[in-house]
């Protein structure tokens, strides 16, 4: 029998899952590895139905539609895993995963939970990394700090990210787990994971 999951991984790069509480650091993390490796590492750009922040771009951040929309896209079968979070629909399609892939770039991810659990029945292969805050208290005054979300949102995110953190030490979930403390360290550390997946987009596309 073919092995289509060996298949599927050779035809490009490996993709990487950005999983972690809001406000742990993803998105900060990952607009960095963006900005110094342009050319290696391309954004799954998600759909969802919140509205967005300012500053936030349709298109770039997200694609934001409506639910009515969504959920009929979803029914099509365009995405590849799609979830409720915090009072709204956020889902990957398809189409945006191959996007990045037919430039040949590393595709990355920001998934929820739901998201992981969900990818993990797909034949995509990921690497999945969890980004962690050093606390519940530090993640609290982050996303107070950030100035971004409701009373409300902020209630549910951080009823959310109890639940992730604890979710997360399930042995063999996660492939890396960074604690986000240090900003400049935890990009180390990231970039330290991902360096030969980068150094073989390189070679491939230098050659
Ligand atoms: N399952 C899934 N989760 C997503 C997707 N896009 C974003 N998320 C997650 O949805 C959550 C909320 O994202 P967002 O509203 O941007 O808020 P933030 O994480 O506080 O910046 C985060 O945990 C994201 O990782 C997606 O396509 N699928
Ligand atoms: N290591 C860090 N130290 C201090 N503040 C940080 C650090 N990492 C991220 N932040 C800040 O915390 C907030 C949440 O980070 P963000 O990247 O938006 O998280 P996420 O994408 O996981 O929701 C942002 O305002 C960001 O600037």
């Amino acid at each position: 029998m073919r092995d289509h999951t060996k298949e599927k991984a050779m035809a490009g790069p490996r993709p990487v899952v950005m999983s972690g509480p809001s406000g742990a650091g993803k998105s900060t993390l990952l607009k960095k590895l963006l900005k110094e490796f342009d050319g290696v590492f391309g954004f799954s750009v998600s759909h969802t139905t919140r509205s967005p922040r300012p500053g936030e771009e349709d298109g770039k951040d997200y694609h934001y539609v409506t639910r009515e929309v969504m959920q009929a896209d979803v029914a099509k079968g365009e995405f590849l895993e799609n979830a409720e979070f915090s009072g709204n629909m956020y889902g990957t399609s398809k189409a945006a995963v191959q996007a990045v892939q037919a430039k040949n770039l590393i595709c990355i991810l920001d998934i929820d939970m739901q998201g992981v659990k969900n990818i993990k029945r797909t034949d995509l292969n990921p690497i999945y990394v969890s980004i962690q805050p050093p606390s519940m208290e530090t993640l609290e005054k982050r996303l107070r700090d950030r100035k971004t979300e409701s009373e409300e949102s902020l209630q549910k995110r951080l009823h959310a990210a109890k639940v992730d953190m604890e979710i997360s030490k399930e042995p063999g979930l996660f492939d890396v787990l960074i604690i986000n403390d240090d900003l400049d360290l935890a990009y180390g550390k990231l970039k330290d994971a991902l360096l030969e997946e980068i150094q073989k987009v390189r070679d491939t596309n230098n050659s």
